[in-house]
């Protein structure tokens, strides 16, 4: 397949991040382009997670960089590399349970709403058209993941899969230019799994936005990615398109030692 563009927006190199003495990354390095989505796979504990947590902040490694459209990312707070345009996925959702779906979504606008509390009170004229701009983005959300049935339940109350959905709108709420999905379709029967394949099509259809998808469920990989990333322990051990990944011998290595 062709690379949809030559300049990356995302570039990692010589990322290195160390637990006392695991190495739970080792010099990894890769690229994503715009509209790119690539998927990032591996044994468990190879460090797919890590690469996540070094990205948004959470972890510090102890050497490497990380730019998006040049500017670094590593070494800033996780709400200043959201507020950068890099958003993320939970495998174990990140939705306020007793929040409305909508309540979620605009929570992930947050950092986008210039409007605090007490000047919203003073300036309700602007507080007021700020409020329609994010709720009308919020619904644009809703409509694309078709989530309408589902707006005014608590999130905590929303079937599984939907719920998922929910946390892929709350993501995409935040307008980023990134976006990090951390095991989409994990506990999802085969239905739930299509149907997140299709939403992930569409929000890259209508939205272009350039992802990192962190997957074990091999099919979606291999159906929706442009290219892939190998990890084991920590070491980058193949990239390339998934049909060159498939019969890659290192991979194939990695993945039967990881399951004997
Ligand atoms: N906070 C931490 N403290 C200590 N060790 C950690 C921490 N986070 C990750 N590790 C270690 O770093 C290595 C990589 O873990 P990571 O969770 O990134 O792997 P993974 O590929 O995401 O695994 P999985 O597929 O099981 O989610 C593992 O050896 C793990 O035990």
């Amino acid at each position: 397949m062709e690379r949809v563009s030559s300049t990356p927006l995302l570039e990692v190199r010589d990322l290195t991040l160390r637990f006392g003495g695991v190495t739970a990354l080792d010099a990894v390095g890769f690229e994503v382009g715009p509209g790119e989505l690539l998927a990032v796979i591996g044994p468990n504990g190879a460090g797919k997670t890590s690469i996540f947590n070094c990205l948004c902040g959470v972890y510090r490694p102890q050497r490497g960089t990380a730019t998006l459209d040049g500017e670094p990312l590593l070494g800033r707070q996780p709400a200043a590399i959201a507020a950068r345009g890099v958003a993320r996925t939970f495998q174990n959702l990140g939705l306020f349970g007793h929040l409305t779906l909508v309540e979620n979504l605009l929570l992930g606008r947050h950092h986008l709403m210039r409007t605090g509390f007490f000047s919203g009170m003073f300036w309700w004229g602007r507080a007021k058209r700020e409020e329609i701009t994010h709720r009308a983005a919020v619904e644009e959300i809703i409509e694309l993941l078709e989530l309408e049935p589902y707006r005014r339940m608590p999130a905590g109350m929303l079937p599984y899969g939907v719920a998922k959905r929910a946390e892929l709108g709350r993501a995409l709420a935040m307008e980023p230019r990134l976006l990090l999905l951390d095991e989409p379709v994990a506990g999802m029967n085969l239905e739930e799994t299509e149907d997140t394949a299709r939403y992930l099509l569409e929000v890259r259809r209508e939205l272009g936005l350039a992802m990192i998808l962190v997957e074990h469920d091999m099919s979606l990989v291999m159906d929706l990615a442009d290219r892939v990333v190998v990890l084991d322990f920590g070491v980058v051990i193949a990239t390339g398109e998934p049909s060159e990944i498939q019969d890659d011998p290192r991979v194939v290595e990695a993945y039967l030692g990881g399951a004997a």
